[in-house]
């Protein structure tokens, strides 16, 4: 029989004594809940000096933002404490650490990052992060490459996709990112001001042909491990320190999906700014986050290439040239990404503070048609754009 409770805060203090792994567990007195994402319950255990020592985070069986009429499985705590444990291997520096799992409770114990900012908050905030977009490209580069087809033994592989095989965390992507957009449907959420932008999505269907292709393509290319959920709320950061949290969307999928959600919040921030700052502050802003998706795909793919040149396993994959031609593929699929990323986040269930905590409707919807109109050109024209530079020269285009 399951022994599946809710944790109270009560609870969540208790467990973090038992599993906290800290020297004197007697000293944890008290838990606040401050979970503020879309699915699970996160307790932050003070000790009796008020300072937060450890993160307690637990599955809830629904789904947090929507309520008990949307039923989700548990599994999806092992899926994330596995992801997280997986890419810590690989990439130490850019990822939380986790203490203890227990798949039963659903819950999990990690490393608190309480001296971090949530660089979402960072970003609308106009505060800069140097070495964020850099650190970003790394830990994608580690984590992608070491859990790809280059590196690891075909049987180990195979074992590993079926370790993570997600199908219930994959069909809320699937349906959230390439079907609701596309149709009316009850969990679409966008203004009334925005019905024509909207139904024009429905009806384009040359758009709707280069959507089944990602859709496609993330049902069925299994190239590595991916964080699955990689957007800039997902990420700590702060001085010369980044790091990934949250992977329950974690399973062996095309590499581009990380890469390209990962630059489509950056750009949703962009598209969002005019809505936050004045206007030189705002375009000095938009700089910043070009800059970022400079550094963020040039890390990647630097590093991604010296890893597949030093430590490809494989004796057809490590062939010189073989990797530079992969990386293409996964740029055009990333660039294909993003515009979905970019659309769903303004017309679908979840939105993001960027573009949603802008106070004026006007500016508001300005911004979401903006995200609209970029996110549709990145999706249809995506082949044409072979470059960082070419998508940052587009982005100047549709601004
Ligand atoms: N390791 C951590 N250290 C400090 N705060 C955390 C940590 N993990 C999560 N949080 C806090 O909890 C919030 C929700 O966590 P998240 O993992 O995004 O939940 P969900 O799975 O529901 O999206 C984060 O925005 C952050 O404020
Ligand atoms: C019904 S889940 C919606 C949405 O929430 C997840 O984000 P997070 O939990 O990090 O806030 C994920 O992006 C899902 O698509």
């Amino acid at each position: 029989m399951s022994q599946y409770r809710t944790f109270t805060a009560q609870d969540a203090v208790a467990y973090a004594q038992q599993f906290g792994g800290l020297e004197n567990p007697s000293s944890l007195v008290e838990a606040q809940e401050v979970g503020d994402g879309n699915l699970n319950l996160v307790f932050k255990i003070f000790d009796s000096e008020g300072v937060s020592r450890i993160i307690v985070k637990q599955a809830l069986p629904y789904v947090r933002c929507v309520g008990e009429s949307w039923p989700l499985t548990l599994d999806r705590a092992r899926l994330e404490a596995e992801t997280l444990v997986e890419h810590y291997q690989h990439s130490p520096q850019h990822t939380v650490k986790i203490h203890h799992f227990d798949p039963e409770l659903a819950v999990m114990v990690m490393e608190d990052l309480s001296s971090h900012k949530i660089w979402r908050g960072e970003l609308i905030g106009n505060v800069y992060y140097p070495q964020a977009a850099r650190q970003l490209g790394e830990y994608l580069a580690h984590t992608l490459f070491h859990t790809s087809d280059f590196y690891l033994h075909p049987h180990a592989k195979k074992a590993r996709v079926a370790q993570f095989i997600n199908p219930e965390m994959c069909e809320i992507t699937e349906d959230l990112f390439f079907n609701d957009p596309y149709q009316i449907h009850e969990r679409n959420n966008y203004p009334a001001a925005l019905e024509n932008d909207v139904a024009a999505l429905r009806n384009d269907d040359h758009l709707k042909i280069a959507v089944a292709s990602l859709k496609h393509r993330f049902f069925s290319q299994a190239e590595a491990l991916l964080h699955g959920d990689i957007h800039s709320g997902s990420i700590f950061v702060a001085d010369g320190s980044l790091k990934a949290i949250d992977a329950e969307f974690g399973y062996f999928g095309p590499i581009g999906f990380d890469i390209g959600t990962a630059i489509g919040n950056l750009l949703l921030n962009f598209c969002g700014l005019p809505g936050h700052l004045g206007i030189r502050d705002a375009a000095a802003g938009r700089e910043q986050r070009l800059i970022d998706i400079q550094q963020l795909w040039t890390t990647f793919a630097e590093r991604f290439q010296v890893l597949a040149a030093e430590k490809s396993r494989d004796a057809a994959l490590c062939v010189p040239g073989y990797a530079s031609e992969f990386l293409k593929k996964v740029w055009q699929d990333a660039i294909g990404f993003c515009g979905t990323e970019l659309i769903r986040r303004s017309v679908g269930l979840s939105h993001v503070a960027d573009i949603d905590t802008i106070q004026d409707d006007e500016m508001r919807h300005e911004c979401l048609r903006h995200a609209i109109t970029l996110g549709k050109a990145l999706i249809v024209i995506a082949d044409r754009i072979d470059s960082v530079d070419a998508l940052v020269a587009r982005v100047r285009q549709y601004s």
